[in-house]
């Protein structure tokens, strides 16, 4: 007997999580969320298949998600095999070409497809896709120092938003195409940011393996100002993997991007929590509109 109401208390508390989601299922129907997935945040298959369940979630409530992910991890993981190291200059990995080589083959042929696995499992539609296809993200050569990585200069937001129309959930590896056919390897977060300001995204979830910005006294800001973030990068608080992280984030808000948000994608349920609850954790960087 006393079991059954707890069951019942159990029951009657999510009831009521859920329609303390109302609003936010209002204000986000119909928005558009870029989610960048950092190879630090993908951990174990249940931590993917709880990601995906969220996806799919987001969707079926009328938000339009479009996955950008990484991999770093992983591509440092085959590179290893093969007997290779990397190098990185400002959270970038310097590129040769047998780099890009596997850097596309571990980006596009196994942790996009993993995902997308991931999402279609949870009865969610996904196609993994590239910046080559379409023409998604064309690039240029960032610095002729870093080898084959790229800067994207022209995006494809049509082609998203065609798939949109389908209920077609996008993961979008961070590979471009150079005019003349090149193939570069573009940061995550730097392709994550180009894409989501050519759609003018409503937000902007960078997730990855650290609860947020932290300050000089290594704690989490909870709002930081555009201002801030090239103080705290000029003396050096912000630094490695952070700095291509941040810098998306300006660069989104200047492209039109409502907010981006830094969390901790290792968090259960962290975009859930973003966007569906008061509880949303991380750094906040709002933009103008
Ligand atoms: N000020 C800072 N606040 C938080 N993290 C920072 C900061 N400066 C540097 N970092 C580093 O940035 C890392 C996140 O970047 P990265 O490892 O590239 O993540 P991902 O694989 O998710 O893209 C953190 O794990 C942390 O070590
Ligand atoms: C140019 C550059 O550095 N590209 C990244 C692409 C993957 C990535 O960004 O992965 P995370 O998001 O997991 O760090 C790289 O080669 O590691």
């Amino acid at each position: 007997m006393t079991d059954t109401r707890a069951t019942h208390d159990d029951w009657a508390a999510t009831a009521h999580t859920l329609s303390q989601a109302l609003p936010y299922f209002q204000r986000y129907a119909g928005a558009t969320v870029v989610i960048k997935l950092g190879g630090h945040a993908m951990g174990s298959d249940e931590a993917m298949r709880s990601f995906a369940r969220d996806i799919v979630l987001m969707r079926h409530v009328g938000v339009n998600p479009v996955i950008v992910h990484g991999g770093g991890p992983m591509i440092n993981a085959m590179l290893k095999a093969q007997g290779v190291e990397s190098t990185f200059v400002g959270g970038k990995r310097v590129t040769d070409a047998a780099t890009i080589e596997i850097v596309e083959m571990v980006l596009s042929g196994l942790v996009g497809k993993r995902i997308v696995q991931a999402i279609q499992a949870e009865g969610g539609q996904a196609v993994g896709i590239s910046g080559k296809d379409a023409r998604l993200m064309v690039c240029e050569q960032t610095d002729p120092a870093l080898g084959f990585v790229g800067t994207p200069v022209e995006c494809n937001p049509g082609f998203l938003t065609a798939l949109q129309s389908t209920r077609t959930i996008p993961v979008i590896a961070p590979i471009g195409t150079g005019r003349a056919g090149e193939t570069f390897n573009v940061n995550g977060d730097t392709a994550a940011g180009a894409i989501a300001a050519s759609l003018r995204a409503d937000r902007l979830l960078l997730l990855t393996d650290v609860s947020g910005v932290k300050g000089e006294d290594g704690e989490v800001i909870s709002e930081i100002t555009p201002e801030a973030i090239r103080a705290l990068t000029e003396d050096g608080t912000i630094s490695g993997g952070m700095i291509p992280k941040t810098q998306t984030a300006l660069d989104a808000i200047d492209g039109g991007v409502r907010a981006v948000v830094i969390l901790d994608g290792r968090v259960p349920h962290a975009a859930l929590l973003e966007l569906y609850t008061q509880g949303g954790a991380g750094t906040l960087i709002r933009g103008q509109r």
